[in-house]
């Protein structure tokens, strides 16, 4: 099984492509939402993408019902600033189980009305509420993914590696 990001109807291209990056980097499989604020060919999208975009696994849903009948009965985990349970309290270590972490949009995050509905679901990064309103959406999902891939030992990722032109061997 494996790790999974969903976006929630996002809007701004650089956000999804460095997502996108990360996904690529860590096999991380990306669920996309719609309607998407952007195109899929848009070059800012690419250009934070780079040359990853083919090599992530990517899921379209029509609305976020279509999403959650995929997911189905796994670990979903909604990722919010009102929740009350902080992110790296809680138990991502069963590689058995696919976990999906669901972000909310860029302009007004998850829809109010289902994260009242799965209070137990949603996580929140601890952060100083004087100075921002909330963190960049491409930063809390790579918070996310990796606290649960240290959790898991980095299953089938390299923690060293040895390059051509090597700057410390
Ligand atoms: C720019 S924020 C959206 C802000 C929006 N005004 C709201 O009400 O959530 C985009 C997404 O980043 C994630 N996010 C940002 N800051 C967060 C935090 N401190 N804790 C958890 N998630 C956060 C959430 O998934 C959020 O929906």
């Amino acid at each position: 099984m494996t790790n999974h990001i969903a976006l929630f109807e996002p809007q701004i291209p650089a956000n999804t492509g460095n997502i996108a990056r990360t996904c690529a980097g860590t096999n991380t499989q990306l669920h996309l939402i719609e309607p998407l604020g952007f195109k899929t060919d848009d070059k800012y999208l690419k250009r934070a993408g780079l040359d990853y975009w083919e090599a992530v696994s990517i899921h379209y849903h029509a609305n976020l019902e279509e999403f959650l009948a995929v997911v189905g009965n796994d670990p979903l985990y909604l990722i919010s600033k009102f929740a009350e349970k902080v992110y790296s309290d809680v138990d991502f270590t069963d590689t058995e189980k696919n976990h999906y972490f669901l972000f909310g949009k860029e302009t007004t995050g998850l829809p109010e009305e289902f994260m009242r509905a799965n209070p137990e679901k949603c996580l929140r990064i601890p952060m100083d509420d004087t100075h921002v309103r909330s963190l960049n959406l491409s930063n809390t999902a790579n918070i996310l993914i990796y606290e649960a891939l240290r959790q898991q030992d980095f299953p089938q990722l390299e923690k060293v590696h040895t390059y051509d032109n090597d700057k410390l061997k």
